[in-house]
């Protein structure tokens, strides 16, 4: 996929372009994406760089889309651009996701603005009652009019014309959306945005690639989508299924549990393995307070388990909010002892 190989550069002309790019007023480093969740940000160094490919790993369920997508509502809601890839939903699904959303987002906003209470929050419109609303119709009337009708519905209306022409979402299909037809359409968004968007690929397995085993196919994936996150300065980020084995009951799961080979563990700059805390959680933690049991039910861990650029193996968790497409941004790290390996067995 990339082009012919370059002759290497000596350190000094390194020095003069650096140089060059300064005098222009421009930073010399990598273009740095936030991830919109300050706890993650902060163990990233800031969030995920121009040029690396990010894995989501995690079992069916566990919130990997919603972490992936959000991200890309991050991303545009900060100012930049977005590119989703999604093998798995429609895009009508997505938007019904992310009009639910916006709304707690506005909602929470004008909260912190002392505009809305609690209670107001508590009614934002799910994401339930978007699509309701969507296959009810409006008789004739208007999207902002059938959203108007919506708690926090107005908001996101206004939100998502806000940065809508910078977030585009692709429905793609196993048969054909190649590697080459992701290459092509992020130079497209590219080219038109005057800078790379953050990608979101869902899921790295579902890229049609040729290979016999599935080992040839996911590496043959997952270096197709580094060289094209080098080649257009994008960070790449891709939801990876787990295998099998990996999703039995008890087990918590690993970089190495993501299916495929392990070549996606050393192409990576940055993998994120998502679980939800009451499976991970050591039992300590579960026999002495029953309670704990439901609280933790809330909670999804996200660990760094790569991180090319600072502390890896960190614990953070972050509180579902599943029925508005999202999670909490705030999050921190995870204070109870986690299980290493398979602590219940069934
Ligand atoms: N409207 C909703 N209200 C409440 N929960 C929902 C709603 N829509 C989806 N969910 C739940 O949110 C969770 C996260 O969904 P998401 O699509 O992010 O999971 P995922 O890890 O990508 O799963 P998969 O691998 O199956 O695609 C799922 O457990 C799903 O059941």
């Amino acid at each position: 996929m990339t082009g012919p190989s370059q002759p290497p550069r000596s350190v000094s002309s390194l020095l003069t372009e650096v140089d060059h790019v300064l005098r222009q007023g421009l930073a010399a480093g990598a273009t740095v994406h936030p991830t919109g969740f300050a706890a993650l940000d902060a163990t990233l160094t800031g969030g995920f760089r121009s040029g690396e490919l990010v894995l989501v790993g995690g079992a069916a369920g566990n919130g990997k889309t919603t972490l992936g997508f959000q991200f890309a509502r991050n991303a545009v809601a900060a100012g930049g651009t977005a590119l989703v890839f999604s093998y798995e939903h429609e895009a009508h699904t997505l938007l019904e996701r992310l009009i639910s959303m916006e709304a707690m987002e506005s909602l929470q906003s004008l909260e912190g603005a002392g505009a809305v209470d609690t209670f107001g929050i508590s009614n934002a419109a799910d994401v339930h009652s978007v699509r309701a609303a969507f296959e009810a119709g409006s008789q004739g009337a208007p999207l902002d009019a059938l959203l108007a009708g919506l708690t926090g519905g107005r908001e996101a209306h206004a939100a998502l014309t806000g940065y809508g022409e910078r977030l585009h979402l692709h429905e793609s299909s196993g048969a054909t959306t190649t590697l080459d037809e992701i290459a092509r359409t992020v130079r497209e968004v590219t080219v038109a945005a005057g800078a790379a968007p953050l990608v979101l690929v869902d899921y790295l397995q579902k890229i049609p690639v040729p290979g016999t085993t599935e080992d040839e196919r996911t590496t043959a994936a997952v270096e197709g989508l580094k060289d094209l996150a080098l080649e257009v300065g994008a960070p790449i980020v891709a939801i990876s299924a787990a295998d099998k084995d990996a999703l039995a009951s008890g087990h918590r799961m690993r970089t190495h549990d993501l299916r495929g080979t392990s070549s996606l563990a050393y192409e990576a700059d940055v993998v994120l393995i998502v679980s939800d805390k009451v499976d991970v959680v050591s039992r300590e933690h579960l026999v002495y307070d029953l309670g704990n049991i439901q609280r933790f039910r809330d909670w999804t861990v996200v660990t760094v388990e790569k991180n090319r650029h600072g502390r890896a193996h960190v614990e953070l968790e972050f509180a579902k909010d599943f029925e508005h497409g999202r999670f909490h941004t705030r999050g921190n790290e995870v204070k109870e002892r986690l299980i290493d390996e398979r602590v219940f067995t069934t």
